[in-house]
């Protein structure tokens, strides 16, 4: 399959982006470029609409307005390419409990197999590959329906990553996992950026969502600030977002949300 993006083609864009869910708009005339080669976090209050807009982006919700993948219009892209292009992992992802955690892995080498293929050598390398980066691979012969949250979670996290694609899109990712995986997660996300995939991530833990590289502010549909996450611009977006209710520090080099009482 062809590299990456190249040199400043984003690894996703909207133009223009606006959705329903319920026969009620939930996302308003989002315009938004994400870069290849760097780690973006969507913040916003509940209900702001950040899964709708990851969703709406990775192509899994009717929406109106332009899409584009790696610069090419994401409708024009064949639904197999862009399975093979843009990997997904979502909230509360229902997966086969009987299946192992191998097999689990291995669904993510699916866009890259041949219609009733099996997994060949290259697939099991990579679905290896996955579970070894989130430290699953000891458990490659238990049924995922015998782990617990955390360990599900990295188990679905492995999936994600064992397609290789260019474009991650990961909801919550943090959901029942311990700092230390926490902490794995954050090194791993920025290894994938610093190869030069594009990485978007909604996360309701600000602090984590500081160490990103871009973030995008979201309140009530629409985009309220997006601006590096070093910038003390975005730091006041997103306190006045979350109605100043928490105040962004520095602290031995790291960016925190501290909650104010
Ligand atoms: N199936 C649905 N039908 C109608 N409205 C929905 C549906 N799912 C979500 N909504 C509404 O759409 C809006 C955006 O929901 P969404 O899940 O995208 O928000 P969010 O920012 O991810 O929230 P949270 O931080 O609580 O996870 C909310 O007002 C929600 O109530």
């Amino acid at each position: 399959m062809k590299a990456l993006a190249a040199d400043g083609v984003p690894a996703l864009a909207a133009r223009g982006l606006a959705a329903d869910l319920g026969g009620r708009p939930v996302l308003h005339g989002i315009d938004l470029d994400l870069p290849a080669g760097a780690w973006t976090a969507i913040v916003g209050p509940n209900g702001a609409g950040k899964s709708t807009l990851l969703r709406a982006l990775a192509g899994l919700l009717p929406h109106r307005g332009e899409l584009s993948l790696l610069g090419r219009p994401l409708a024009a892209i064949h639904r197999r390419e862009r399975a093979r292009r843009l990997a997904w992992l979502g909230q509360n992802e229902a997966v086969a409990p009987d299946l192992s955690v191998l097999d689990v892995a291995l669904l993510g080498r699916l866009p890259h197999q041949s219609w009733l293929a099996q997994p060949g050598p290259a697939d099991h390398a990579a679905a290896e590959r996955a579970l070894r980066a989130t430290q699953a691979w000891d458990w490659r012969d238990r049924r995922l329906g015998q782990l617990s949250g955390g360990e599900r979670q990295r188990v679905l996290l492995a999936r994600a990553l064992a397609v290789e694609a260019d474009v991650l899109l990961m909801d919550e990712p943090l959901a029942n996992l311990d700092p230390p995986h926490q902490a794995d997660w954050l090194r791993l996300v920025r290894e994938l950026a610093g190869a030069g995939r594009g990485v978007v991530s909604v996360l309701h833990e600000v602090g984590f969502a500081l160490q990103a590289d871009w973030l995008v502010v979201l309140a009530d549909g629409r985009v309220a600030h997006r601006g590096a996450c070093a910038d003390p611009a975005t730091h006041r977006a997103l306190e006045a977002v979350f109605e100043h209710r928490i105040a962004i520090r520095e602290i031995d080099g790291w960016r925190v949300a501290l909650p104010l009482p």
